[in-house]
């Protein structure tokens, strides 16, 4: 990696999953600097990856060429306020993680409109290096910065530009958030096979297997979700007998319904925290 060191503001639950994604794909754990406040997170990541951690953004910062923000958006324009002095002398290449802030804010809040800034909307499969990442370039990342940003991004799993950062409430919607409705599905599943009677052991092993399944054959496949769908379901069979309480239920409309609520959830943390 060029840039010189990295640092993560914040070494939550995303800041981990990105960080294991970049040392298992190799990247060095001594140019990896984490500012995380609460003692407990910052013993963890030193123990399980090797990073340099710190108390402060300030300290995590000092030598380091890309600043990922992984803090929570509600915080991010305290964050960046208290790391505008040393953003304007380094003017590093800033990396966003956080769901709806924008680059123009976080450049504003950095005391310098003209940041690169990369704002992007990784998922946590990155742990696993199984991530799928959004990624928005403001119009003063250079080819250079968005190569890097791209290549640190692509240790998490796969990435994809957006042109419109508009566009990028959207990608929060669907892949972002996205994990938690594949594991609320595989929670129901697990109830439900429960309540058929199936001892608790046999419903997760089988549910469980069932998704990472089905989701190999989305992607190692070239056929589209619907005609796998269609393939499982036997005319007068079982499937058709689900599928039809699920379309009965309004589960399309479910689904658009919460993937709408996300992405204005988006928007909204990017004018509650202005
Ligand atoms: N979780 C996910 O699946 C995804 C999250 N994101 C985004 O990632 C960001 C982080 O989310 P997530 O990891 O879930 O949140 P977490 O709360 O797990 O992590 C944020 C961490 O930042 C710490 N923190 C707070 N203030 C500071 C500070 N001033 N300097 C350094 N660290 C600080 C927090 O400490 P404390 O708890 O004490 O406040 C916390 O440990 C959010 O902006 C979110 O939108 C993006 C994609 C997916
Ligand atoms: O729930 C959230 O706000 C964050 C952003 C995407 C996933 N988790």
């Amino acid at each position: 990696m060029n840039n010189g060191d990295i640092a993560f503001i914040g070494g939550g639950n995303m800041a981990r999953s990105l960080i294991g994604g970049l040392v298992a794909q190799g990247h060095a754990a001594s140019a990896i600097r984490v500012a995380e406040p609460v003692p407990a997170l910052r013993d963890a990541l030193r123990a399980d990856f090797g990073v340099a951690v710190f108390e402060s953004g300030a300290e995590a910062v000092a030598g380091a060429g890309t600043w990922v923000l992984a803090t929570k958006p509600q915080v991010l324009r305290e964050v960046c306020e208290t790391l505008a002095t040393q953003a304007r002398m380094v003017r590093p290449l800033v990396v966003s993680i956080a769901a709806g802030i924008t680059t123009t804010q976080i450049a504003r809040w950095l005391g310098d409109a003209g940041l690169p800034v990369v704002r992007t909307m990784p998922n946590t499969p990155a742990l696993l290096g199984a991530g799928a990442t959004g990624l928005y370039a403001n119009a003063a990342v250079d080819a250079t910065s968005r190569h890097f940003a791209e290549t640190l991004l692509s240790a998490a799993g796969t990435t994809v530009w957006i042109d419109d950062e508009a566009r990028m409430d959207a990608v929060t919607a669907v892949s972002g958030s996205g994990p938690a409705y594949v594991f609320l599905l595989a929670e129901a599943m697990i109830a439900a096979g429960m309540e058929e009677g199936l001892p608790a052991e046999a419903a997760r092993a089988l549910a469980l297997q069932t998704v990472l399944g089905a989701a190999r054959m989305l992607t190692e496949s070239d056929v589209d979700a619907a005609e796998l769908r269609r393939r499982v379901t036997s005319r007068g069979g079982t499937t058709q007998a689900a599928i039809e309480t699920f379309e009965a239920g309004g589960f399309r409309a479910l689904v658009a319904s919460a993937i709408h609520a996300a992405r204005v959830r988006g928007a909204a943390l990017s004018a509650a925290n202005d």
